[in-house]
């Protein structure tokens, strides 16, 4: 006899203000791992938050392990096994590892938080993903946010869990993080585990799902063996066409210097310099830490450099801070779009001309009609999903809050852009769209400078790839020079070299 599945879904349906998932029907089988994906907007986050229990569906039902199951909130699914870990980091930095993977269960002993028991708690937690190195007792805010992110899912693993959803959960990791968060998914399988895996990195589903689900516009697009479906049939049913990344362009020209930075330091970063030309994209590869983005926070002066000069079209210029940066033509699209860079209770036409208010205002007055006119114009180009553009973008997807950053960015027509991953958590068919804006921006003579950890993603963009490693810049590649191999080579080299030094001086 065919065991029942963990978790049924049948006829689930949700609006807001339009139908988000119309009559999803879908069983999940203890202990798999299903890949759930779909455009920006497709309703997968959706999805995962009416299984744990944050939002309630408006008619369906579920069934888990044959019992009617309809959590009232997401402690309420938690207390049946359910867990989901949210797109964006939720962890409290100012407080320590262990009393972030407790919050809510802090053991007290006479009255008192019992700090070593959370901290040995914390501890089993930590070695379930094989993050044994981190100590428990560190103020989040100290951790990398690859290893903040792989605290976020330890948390996820806290209680008896029998069904976990992971939302981008490699967005921010390491190369090596991810194969390690692999091998401990593979294990919780082992144990009986089921584990939704949200993810617009087709290869990464590829590898590590049994099956695979799509959504297109809330409806169910495929529900198939991932072995059975190959990577553009998988593209075909996401975006409805199929979509090509060319990575053997020629280099594009280049015109005069539109950035030079000499000799930066400040935080991680150690002595940089480098230039961008009108009409090219250089790219800034490294591992995750290794102070890319330190180095673009510098440039547009969000933090405060120790030493170094900088010039802007051949001039010697000074940018003090963000406001200094985009008066004089610098943008900086960030990494962590919550914390710096969208005004999440603001509508969508606001955030899409914050950036260069003077097109949409008169006389110091906002005119209504041009802010539409505008929103209306970006919305389109970009296909950013939304109600309409009063719709505050909290409500949006990851991938149309991104959008609208970007939107912003290209609105403000700077002279000079820094994008820190620009295509995070955006599906396939955007992530197109994105590289085709770019390559007009280089190609309308503007300077890119974009840092990114998928290096695929750099070879196809790039006329140039500078490589940090620890605080430093070590190489540049002109296009036609790199490999994948060499990029990876020179993002390891300086750790190599300190830990090298290390190994002689303690042969010494
Ligand atoms: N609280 C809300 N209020 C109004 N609309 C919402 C709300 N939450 C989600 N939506 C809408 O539901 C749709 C589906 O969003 P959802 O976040 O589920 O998409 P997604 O497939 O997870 O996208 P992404 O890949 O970008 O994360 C979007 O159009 C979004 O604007």
């Amino acid at each position: 006899m065919a065991r029942a599945p963990l978790l049924r879904i049948g006829k689930l349906c949700k609006s807001f203000a339009a139908p988000v998932l119309t009559d999803i029907d879908l069983a999940f089988d203890t202990g798999e791992i299903v890949a759930l994906t779909g455009e920006n907007g497709a309703g997968k986050s959706t999805l995962s938050k009416l299984i744990a229990g944050l939002i309630s569906p408006d008619s369906g039902e579920m069934l888990l392990g044959g019992e009617r199951f309809s959590p009232r909130s997401r402690v309420d699914a938690e207390r049946s096994g359910v867990r989901m870990v949210l797109q964006e980091l939720s962890l409290v930095g100012t407080l320590s590892v262990a009393e972030n993977l407790q919050l809510g269960a802090i053991p007290h002993r006479f009255g008192f938080i019992d700090r070593d028991a959370m901290n040995a708690r914390a501890r089993a937690q930590l070695a379930l993903l094989g993050l044994d190195s981190i100590d428990p007792e560190l103020p989040v805010s100290e951790l990398g946010i690859g290893q903040q992110q792989l605290v976020e899912i330890a948390r996820g693993l806290s209680g008896d869990v029998k069904l976990l959803i992971l939302d981008e959960p490699t967005a921010m990791l390491t190369a090596r993080e991810v194969e390690e968060l692999f091998r401990q998914l593979a294990l919780l399988r082992g144990r009986g585990v089921t584990i939704v895996y949200i993810s617009h990195r087709l290869d990464e589903l590829q590898r590590i799902a049994d099956r695979v689900v799509v959504l297109r516009d809330g409806r169910l697009a495929c529900d198939r063996a991932m072995a059975e479906v190959s990577h553009d049939e998988i593209v075909r049913m996401m975006v409805g066409h199929d979509v090509h990344e060319d990575e053997d362009r020629p280099r594009r020209a280049s015109g005069r210097e539109l950035l030079r930075v000499a000799n930066f330091s400040g935080g991680l970063v150690r002595d940089a310099s480098l230039a961008v030309h009108a009409g090219e994209i250089l790219g800034l590869a490294g591992l995750v830490g290794s102070g890319r983005t330190e180095l673009l926070r510098l440039i547009f002066g969000a933090d405060q450099k120790s030493t170094g000069d900088l010039w802007l079209g051949g001039r010697p210029a000074r940018i003090r801070n963000p406001t200094d940066a985009v008066a004089q033509g610098v943008g900086l699209l960030t990494e962590d779009r919550k914390s710096q860079g969208l005004l999440l209770g603001q509508a969508l036409a606001m955030n899409l001309t914050i950036a260069h208010l003077s097109t949409v205002s008169r006389k110091g007055w906002i005119d209504g009609g041009g802010e539409e006119r505008t929103a209306q114009q970006w919305k389109q180009r970009l296909r950013i999903r939304s109600k309409d553009s009063a719709q505050h973008v909290d409500e949006l997807s990851g991938g149309n809050q991104q959008k609208v950053l970007f939107a912003r960015w290209l609105h403000r027509d700077c002279q000079v852009l820094l994008l820190d991953e620009p295509t995070r958590g955006v599906d396939i068919g955007a992530r197109a769209d994105i590289y085709a804006e770019l390559d007009a921006l280089a190609k309308a003579g503007k300077a890119l400078l974009v840092v990114s950890s998928d290096l695929r993603e750099l070879m196809t963009l790039c006329d140039r790839i500078a490589v940090m490693s620890a605080g430093t810049l070590v190489q540049t590649f002109e296009r036609g020079e790199w490999t994948e191999q060499a990029l990876l080579a020179a993002a390891f080299s300086a750790y190599a070299q300190t830990m090298n030094m290390a190994t002689d001086k303690a042969a010494s």
